[in-house]
């Protein structure tokens, strides 16, 4: 039978599968292959003669997440306030430069909408817009507009990232307490506290998952291979082939697309920059080579 880890506790796997969530243990072969069962994963699993679920195989992985530790994450929502904390461009990039780095699907969600006028937002969304994602406005705190996000889910295996003071877990809150209240389930999200450390879960909302964990603790950068870079910026993809060097960083190199295109206004300029920031970083770097 095939099922997919919603949780893993002491040992024990929660397996969603058609005929209900099942207790599994894993086989102690994946042990000899140092590979161990992930929230997220599919799996195959048996149920032997006592009735016991045992994980037999576990499929391979879309992508991996090591915080918190999901595999086949599909998407991400980036959470950012686009007041209190003030939207920060950079902070947005390194964001999405780590979806994207990881093979997740970005899409960002301006939350606090309640602090910002209409041409505030329309700025904003225009300016995330121009480089390829798409944006939704949310007001997390009051459960409003959040009716886009929630059809995204279906589907999807979703990780809410962002920074700090946001709205991460006001949304997961919202997202979850409203499942929790069509089902007629008390929350037990409510009560948790704050400092218990905790293994994350899979949470079911409309026909998908959400990891009931932030995603992303840190920001850092540094393990990107610079060459690599590049394609962390969707925006680049259509000029690849049209730079004279195979394999240009678009950086110093002669008769570079990307850049011809960030002076004709059609790549923008501000994410080109991060883009060399973030490059020159990796390049002077300790293990970078040029
Ligand atoms: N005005 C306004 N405030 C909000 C909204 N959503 C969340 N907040 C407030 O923003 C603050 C931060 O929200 P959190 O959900 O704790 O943010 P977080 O992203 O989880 O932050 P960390 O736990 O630090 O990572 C709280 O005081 C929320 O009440 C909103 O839509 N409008
Ligand atoms: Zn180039």
């Amino acid at each position: 039978m095939e099922g997919i880890i919603l949780k893993g506790i002491g040992g024990f796997y929660y397996v969603k599968t058609e005929q209900g969530i099942i207790e599994c243990k894993a086989r102690g072969k994946f042990r000899y292959d140092s590979l161990k069962p992930m929230v997220g994963d599919k799996v195959t699993i048996e149920i032997d003669k006592s009735n016991k679920g045992y994980i037999v195989k576990i499929h391979e992985r879309s992508s991996e997440l090591i915080r918190p530790t999901v595999a086949n994450v599909t998407q991400a929502y980036v959470v950012f306030a686009i007041k209190n904390p003030d939207i920060n461009f950079d902070l947005l990039n390194r964001f999405l430069v780590l979806c994207e780095y990881n093979h997740i699907h970005a899409k960002v969600c301006l939350n606090k909408v309640d602090l910002c006028s209409e041409e505030e937002k329309t700025e904003i969304k225009e300016k995330i817009n121009s480089i390829g994602y798409d944006v939704c406005f949310i007001n997390a705190k009051k459960h409003i507009m959040l009716e886009s996000l929630k059809e995204g889910l279906a589907g999807n295996v979703t990780v809410l990232c962002g920074p700090s003071g946001a709205g991460k877990s006001t949304l997961i809150n919202a997202l979850s307490e409203s499942i929790h209240m069509e089902t007629g389930e008390i929350s037990e999200k409510i009560g948790r506290g704050k400092h218990t450390t905790r293994h994350s879960e899979l949470i079911e909302i409309n026909e998908g998952f959400l990891v009931d964990t932030p995603g992303f603790s840190t920001l850092t950068m540094d393990f990107i291979d610079k060459d690599q870079l590049k394609f962390a910026f969707p925006e680049f993809e259509e000029y690849y082939d049209k730079c004279k060097f195979r394999g240009c960083n678009h950086y110093k190199e002669p008769n570079c697309a990307v850049k011809k295109a960030v002076e004709e206004g059609k790549i923008n300029k501000s994410r080109y920059d991060f883009y060399i920031r973030t490059f020159e970083e990796l390049l002077n770097g300790r293990n970078a080579k040029w």
